[in-house]
């Protein structure tokens, strides 16, 4: 990598829930950035009260960050005539909301300099990618990068450490996100295997929501430690036969971040399988959480996907099976023990 930028530059993310937030504090530290919200009141309180108390309480606004509603003055922002030359947009709502947010931006017809998303997941219905509805909506021409990685939003609002890998087939825009991202606490690695870190980034929650119903039933260390193993194999596979390269999911947007999220008592995904297993039902834990959690829709998502494709997936069926199916989760677990011996490599 040469010449990493160390000058400021513009950038707007577009999605003001944990992730975005988090992203644009970080950020604000080093780089003109503006974040854009889709309420208006949530965005005028944060403008005044200078936090995100909704999605993010705790963390003070940088006073040079940025905050607004306003869609044209937030893509404006690296598209006007002040942009600079490195300008970078960044989308950070939920994989629900890509298609939407990117058919908006489409619809205001102005350059896109290029995007980059944080969303970790399958679009429903369509068992697309994130790479894919990029490519579906704003075409092949407008470079695109997916950021993923073991983080959670309040470690990087605080300014701890992280690791990120981007994903992206344009070395340009590679080179340019670790330029403007990689800096202070936060290390940013690149790959050119969108697909390999896109499936590990959506289907780890899934594997979060299994392994806190396994400790929300006290099953033990050994059994989220096998949980987690048996986990990575299943996105493994499924990664593999959607063309992903297998040593991307020794890495840290699969390994890394299933270990974060399977053991990380911050992670929602988690946090629902430990209230599943306490035998709350999945809408009152979804309304009571106030986030997104991407391993609820994508659980769904695979499912449907590891059927068509014929890839064996025993752990995300039996998530699928509690979250949909109304299956018992101590049921769930008797039927996986008892699944037949294997080969630990197949
Ligand atoms: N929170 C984290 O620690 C973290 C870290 C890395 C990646 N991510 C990923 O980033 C994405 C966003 O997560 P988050 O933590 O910010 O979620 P969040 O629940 O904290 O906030 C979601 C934000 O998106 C908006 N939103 C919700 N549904 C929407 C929709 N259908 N269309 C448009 N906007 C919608 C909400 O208004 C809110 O501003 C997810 O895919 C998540 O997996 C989150
Ligand atoms: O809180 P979760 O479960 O959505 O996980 C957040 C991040 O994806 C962790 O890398």
């Amino acid at each position: 990598m040469q010449n990493i930028k160390q000058s400021p530059s513009k950038i707007t993310v577009l999605g003001a829930g944990a992730w975005g937030t988090a992203v644009a504090i970080a950020l604000a530290a080093r780089h003109d950035v503006l974040l854009w919200g889709r309420n208006g009141e949530a965005m005028d309180a944060m403008a005044q009260g200078r936090d995100n108390r909704a999605y993010l309480p705790g963390f003070a606004l940088p006073p040079a960050l940025g905050v607004t509603a306003d869609i044209n003055a937030a893509v404006g922002h690296v598209t006007g005539a002040g942009a600079g030359d490195a300008p970078l947009l960044i989308a950070a709502c939920p994989v629900a909301g890509l298609r939407p947010l990117l058919e908006q931006l489409k619809a205001m017809s102005k350059p896109i300099p290029n995007i980059v998303w944080l969303c970790k997941g399958f679009e429903n219905g369509t068992g697309l990618l994130p790479h894919q509805v990029v490519r579906a909506v704003l075409g092949k021409q407008v470079a695109g990068a997916a950021l993923s990685g073991p983080s959670f939003a309040q470690e990087v609002a605080r300014g701890l450490p992280c690791a990120l890998t981007v994903a992206s087939d344009s070395p340009a825009l590679r080179e340019r996100v670790v330029a403007l991202v990689h800096g202070g606490n936060i290390r940013v690695y690149s790959s050119d295997d969108l697909i390999g870190v896109e499936v590990g980034g959506a289907v780890k929650n899934v594997l979060a929501i299994a392994t806190g119903a396994a400790d929300g039933l006290e099953l033990g260390l050994n059994a989220r430690a096998a949980l987690i193993t048996r986990g990575l194999a299943e996105i493994t596979r499924l990664g593999v036969a959607l063309g992903g390269n297998i040593g991307t999911f020794m890495g840290l947007t699969g390994m890394g971040d299933l270990i974060l999220t399977c053991t990380g008592d911050l992670s929602r995904n988690r946090r629902v399988g430990l209230e599943l297993a306490r035998g709350k039902r999945l809408e009152a834990i979804v309304a009571e959480l106030g986030h997104v959690a991407e391993g609820v829709p994508c659980a769904r998502a695979v499912r449907e996907l590891a059927a068509r494709l014929g890839v064996d997936m025993p752990i995300t069926n039996a998530v699928a099976g509690v979250l949909f199916d109304g299956d018992d989760p101590r049921a769930m677990v008797a039927q996986l023990l008892a699944r037949d011996p294997r080969g630990e490599s197949a």
